[in-house]
């Protein structure tokens, strides 16, 4: 006999709950329902899209089984979101992940390069305003309501995480809006690289140069990493002269001003230099404080003031680990069934690194130490598990003491592609935040190399 999708989520309930603590399943799986059962694929549906991608990183296995468990067969489990449904990405930009870029025009011929995605979160309304970002706001407001005017190209640029690949896909958001059918291409440096270079193998460069000169605004982040790519620049030259001078909009966004970039052409520095270019410095306490209260409201999270003020005021330079850091607090609550508070959420909430400029080899000395391999090791090609490993957390570690560009780091290391450096920082820090022993020995070493580097200074 068939069981009603009522009976079949009650049973996976009773299940669930004795897998999983109480406070897991109170907060995940309670608050969430199953929504349809068809051609063996059960949704579920969340309240929130936090809900969603927690059950989806961290119980999606677990629910699987029981439901396979119950039915005796295999089945899909689709986790989706209450509100989404029927909503396009577009109408309703902070659910709905993701959204295509282009929704209006037919999926591209296999040879030419494909758009990006935006981020349906990067809309200007979750944008909170600052003093710090209040000109580089204004100034791509600007260019969504009229592009290709005033400030062509739009040159954004600040420290990382601080909000330029936000406001820059806003722009791209704005215009879909106003414009559904105009041609808003996202592309980071390294993507318009890696499409040149395929273009050049499957000698489709004629797709390539009329894929990117169709766009009605080129919006390019990470420039900066075209430093000493002079294929690169060439190309990049001609697509940027061509969109210009037929009034499309260029935004373009960086670690740094065009005239700090080393190794970029004159005529792309001053080119890049001959619209607006407008910064965005870390935010201060109240501004880091309405961030993450507007991100709470946002997820439908309710948190304490006190909280909040902890947070903003440990988590200075960077929004994404402010956010990392509410997010990690609100996990760390749900799965521990303690209450919200600032004392309970110690543990969890290790301020970041504090920045002490460091020597590379202040770095490269204390992991080789630490992990036992030489600084040899560390520079060189070895696969070696504990090598690559401990190499990969040097990366991540030179990155947060230093002020290198990640090329610079990849030379530091025996000349490695910035990709690499990049891979490597990045997995160090999502790992970093659900791993407390990796947490605590990152803090040491750092603790080292600051005591290292003020010994040699
Ligand atoms: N002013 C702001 N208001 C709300 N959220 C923000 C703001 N600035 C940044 N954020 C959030 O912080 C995170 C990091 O922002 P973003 O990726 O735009 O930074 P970035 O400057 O492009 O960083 P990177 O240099 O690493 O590319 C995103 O989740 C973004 O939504």
């Amino acid at each position: 006999m068939e069981l009603s999708l009522e009976s079949l989520w009650s049973q996976v309930l009773e299940r669930l709950q004795e897998k999983l603590t109480r406070p897991t399943f109170e907060t995940w799986i309670k608050t969430a329902s199953a929504q349809q059962l068809e051609n063996n694929c059960l949704v579920i549906c969340t309240p929130n899209p936090f809900a969603r991608n927690w059950l989806q990183k961290y119980y999606i296995k677990t629910i699987v089984g029981v439901v396979e468990e119950i039915l005796g067969h295999s089945v899909e489990v689709q986790i989706t979101v209450a509100k989404e449904n029927g909503v396009s990405a577009f109408n309703e930009p902070e659910v709905g992940w993701p959204a295509p870029i282009e929704p209006s025009t037919p999926e591209p011929p296999n040879n030419r390069p494909k758009p990006t995605e935006l981020n349906p979160k990067y809309v200007f309304s979750r944008f909170v305003v600052g003093a710090n970002s209040r000109m580089a706001h204004a100034a791509a407001l600007a260019v969504a309501e009229s592009p290709g005017r005033e400030f062509n190209p739009l040159f954004l640029c600040g420290g990382v995480g601080l909000g330029k690949t936000h406001l820059m896909q806003a722009i791209g958001h704005y215009r879909l809006e106003m414009c559904p059918n105009s041609r808003i291409f996202y592309v980071s440096t390294e993507q318009f690289t890696n499409d040149l270079i395929a273009s050049i193998r499957k000698d489709s460069m004629q797709s390539f140069r009329e894929h990117y000169r169709a766009a009605d605004v080129l919006l390019v982040d990470d420039i900066q990493f075209i430093e000493g790519k002079e294929y690169t620049q060439e190309e990049f030259f001609h697509t940027f002269n061509t969109l210009h001078e037929a009034g499309k909009q260029v935004v373009l966004a960086s670690d740094r001003p065009p005239n700090q970039i080393p190794r970029l052409q004159e005529r792309l520095c001053s080119r890049f230099s001959m619209g607006l270019i407008a910064d965005i410095q870390p935010p201060d306490l109240e501004t880091r404080m309405a961030i993450l209260q507007k991100k709470a409201e946002y997820e439908n999270m309710r948190l304490p003031r006190e909280v909040i003020e902890y947070i903003a005021y440990n988590y200075k330079s960077n929004i994404r680990e402010l956010e990392g850091a509410l997010i990690r607090a609100v996990a760390y609550i749900s799965i521990s069934g303690l209450s919200m508070s600032v004392e309970n959420l110690t543990p969890v909430l290790n301020p970041p690194v504090e920045k002490v400029e460091a020597f590379p080899d202040a770095v490269l000395m204390v992991v080789a130490d630490e992990f036992d391999v030489s600084v040899e090791d560390l520079k060189g090609n070895s696969r070696r598990r504990e090598i690559s490993w401990a190499r990969q957390i040097s990366m991540y570690l030179m990155r947060q003491h230093t002020d290198l560009s990640l090329p610079r780091i990849g030379e530091e290391f025996g000349g490695k592609d910035h990709t690499t450096v990049l891979y490597s920082c990045d997995k160090i820090a999502q790992l970093r935040e659900n791993d407390t022993n990796l947490a605590q020995t990152l803090r040491q070493l750092s603790d080292r190399i600051n005591l290292a580097s003020r010994h040699s200074s």
